[in-house]
């Protein structure tokens, strides 16, 4: 169903968990510059077919395309080399280190193909990745803590400094694993304004989120994963009418 140039192609996928069929049969097409969102009920499968995407799992079969490039078989951090970053559900930070610290390291790492302990000895003589993040840190609304300890931050600032790691490595593709879990609503609304900016900017976007307010706001397309199949695929009009997905949420899930 895709009509853009497709950056991102998930190629009958499955993935199996011993007897449970986790992920079956999953066509995915991303295209370029759009926002890309995946739904469904709890244990439906969105982690793990994130997890297949950035290579944290291998899938049983199948194989993911990216850009031409085949990423099954390779590892988290050459997938990450190659242009694809991912905001975590449970953001991976230095706590004691300063913000700007922070976003630094991953610019650092992406230059120097991999993160190494010692890097974080060098980070005051690094002015340019420096001016860069505070560059970040400006437009994700921190700089102003740039400073503090990232683990000071409270949970919606913290978001927003790993937007800005992620954003320092200029990705093709940003996949987000429910950025606004937890937010309340304010940081919720504030964050869709922020992904709304980075989207004016043509960045492909995969994003799982189970808050309906936040996908309908953002998603250009929405795929509805249910028990490990993609069910429905298609605009946000398109899914929020069908059936299909209204009773693979009403069979047992939240929203
Ligand atoms: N490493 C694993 N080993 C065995 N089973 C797993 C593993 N990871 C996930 N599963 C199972 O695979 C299914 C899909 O899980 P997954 O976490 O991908 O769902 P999800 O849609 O992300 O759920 P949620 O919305 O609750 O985060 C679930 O039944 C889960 O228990």
């Amino acid at each position: 169903m895709s009509n853009g140039n497709v950056v991102l192609h998930v190629a009958d996928v499955h993935k199996r968990f011993g007897g449970l069929h986790a992920l079956a049969d999953i066509d995915l097409q991303i295209e370029e510059g759009k926002t890309h969102a995946i739904i469904g009920p709890n244990g439906a499968g969105k982690s793990t077919l994130l997890n297949v995407i950035i290579g944290k799992l291998a899938p049983s079969s199948g194989q993911v395309v990216f850009d031409g490039a085949i990423l099954t078989g390779k590892k988290p951090h050459q997938i990450n080399q190659l242009g694809i970053a991912r905001v975590f559900q449970t953001p991976e930070i230095f706590a004691d280190l300063s913000v700007l610290h922070n976003v630094m390291i991953p610019a650092l790492s992406k230059r120097d193909g991999r993160f190494k302990l010692n890097m974080l000895r060098t980070l005051d003589s690094e002015t340019g990745i420096r001016a860069e993040a505070e560059h970040m840190l400006e437009d994700v609304g921190l700089i102003n803590r740039k400073d503090s300890p990232a683990g000071s931050l409270s949970r919606g600032d913290k978001r927003r400094m790993e937007l800005a790691m992620c954003l320092i490595q200029h990705p093709r593709l940003l996949l987000l694993d429910e950025p606004t879990a937890g937010m309340s609503r304010h940081d919720t609304n504030t964050t869709i304004e922020l992904l709304k900016k980075i989207k004016s900017r043509g960045m492909t976007k995969v994003i799982i989120e189970h808050d309906m307010h936040v996908v309908f706001s953002l998603a250009d397309k929405i795929s509805v994963l249910a028990q490990g199949r993609i069910i429905a695929d298609g605009t946000p009009d398109q899914v929020r009418g069908n059936p299909k997905v209204q009773e693979a949420y009403l069979g047992g899930a939240h929203e």
